[in-house]
């Protein structure tokens, strides 16, 4: 199951190889410009996926990864989310979202395939602030094209330690590799709403937004105790954006065993459901099971009475699960009712985040509030 730990081994050879035959041999070196092909060479066409047999692949409408792979394709993207409709002077505010196209930048899956440089981006977001505006969500996405950065670094860092079941940190965790809470997972069938919906939209799509990302990660490692480099791999399966540094480097933080200074951290998949889709709409999108419980209630369909769920059409255990596993702080944000139609969520005073509030959630994720960590 784990072949490709052996990846980083092969890589290094190969490099290695290359470089030795390069030393040998100076032809092997890139050269500047190649060679035409000979006079009367037929290129031919190149092939489609009808002639491999294949149909070409449907987007899901719901998909907020819609788009096609290549350099002219990243560009365009870049122009549209800079230039044509400012939507990085506002990437702060947005950054969390979890449906559509546009509440990030989405450059992610052409960074990983190498259309477009993390270098180009950089120097569009300066010219930008030069020529339209400057301020936090311009930084931000530089910001975050630092983390890419910086996992890299701790990829040259550790090595193959990025795949060691105790992560950096040689912190032994008696990981469980239990096949069913694994499947539940990965086919979205927790019974925990937030989680299955992510997860359904990764198979359907192959992208999650980053939010969804941290949950799922947390949950699987934390709440099920299940081992992070199956959820790690099922990631490097599906993910449009795959990157082994990225990919390894942020699982290896949410398992608590990379280099998260912040002990303990755990998400609460309520409260997250909550702050990040307080109408519980990303929910109905992917769990159609639910489309007929209305607003936040949706985050938790176990608390609702029988008669709600009847009402919803829903027989728990039968046409959607009963949860997993329940944390015990879930409870915290449930107001339990069973004497009336539905619970309400409970979110804490006042209503949803607004944009303010979720503009500075997700930097705790990467940073220490307690100042002596
Ligand atoms: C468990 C887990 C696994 C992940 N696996 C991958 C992966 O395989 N490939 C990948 O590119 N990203 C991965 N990420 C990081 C992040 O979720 C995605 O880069 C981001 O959601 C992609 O969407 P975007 O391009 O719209 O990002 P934006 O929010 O628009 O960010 C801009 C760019 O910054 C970089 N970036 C943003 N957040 C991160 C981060 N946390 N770590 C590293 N780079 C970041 C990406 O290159 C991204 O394209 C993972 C995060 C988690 C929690």
């Amino acid at each position: 199951m784990f072949n490709h730990f052996r990846l980083p081994d092969v890589y290094t050879q190969f490099r290695k190889a290359v470089e030795t035959q390069c030393q040998v041999r100076p032809s092997l070196q890139m050269p500047d410009r190649l060679k035409s092909l000979p006079a009367g060479f037929e290129e031919g066409d190149i092939p489609t996926l009808q002639d491999f047999g294949q149909e070409d692949p449907v987007t899901d409408p719901r998909s907020a990864f819609p788009c096609s792979g290549g350099e002219t394709q990243a560009l365009q993207r870049l122009q549209h989310y800079f230039w044509d409709t400012n939507l990085v002077a506002s990437y702060k505010d947005t950054r969390n979202g979890l449906i559509g196209m546009d509440y990030s930048t989405k450059f992610a899956p052409w960074l990983a395939l190498g259309c477009i440089s993390p270098r180009y981006i950089y120097e569009q977001i300066k010219k930008y602030e030069r020529e339209r505006t400057a301020n936090q969500s311009t930084y931000w996405v530089i910001f975050e094209l630092l983390w890419r950065d910086y996992f890299r670094f701790v990829a040259l860092k550790y090595g193959s330690k990025l795949f060691f079941p105790k992560g950096l940190q040689d912190k032994p965790v008696p990981w469980k590799k239990d096949p069913k809470l694994f499947d539940a997972w990965k086919e979205g069938r927790t019974g925990v709403p937030f989680v299955d919906a992510n997860m359904r939209e990764l198979a359907v799509t192959g992208f999650m937004s980053n939010r969804g990302r941290q949950n799922v990660a947390s949950f699987l490692t934390k709440d099920l105790g299940i081992d992070w480099r199956m959820g790690a791999e099922w990631f490097e399966y599906l993910l449009v954006d795959y990157d082994v540094c990225s990919n390894y480097g942020n699982w290896l933080y949410s398992a608590g065993i990379g280099n998260d200074p912040r002990e303990n951290r755990k998400f609460n998949m309520i409260k997250q459901g909550l702050d990040y889709d307080v109408n519980g709409d990303y929910i109905r999108l992917w769990v159609p099971e639910l489309q007929n419980i209305q607003g936040g209630d949706v985050h938790a369909p176990w608390a609702l009475s029988n008669s709600a769920l009847a009402h919803a059409g829903i027989t728990l255990g039968e046409t959607y699960p009963l949860p997993i596993v329940k944390a015990p702080e879930w409870s915290r944000h449930i107001n339990q009712k069973p004497d009336s139609g539905g619970f309400a969520a409970r979110r804490g005073k006042g209503p949803s985040l607004t944009p303010k509030q979720h503009r500075n959630r997700g930097i705790d994720f990467y940073f220490s509030r307690n100042k002596n960590v």
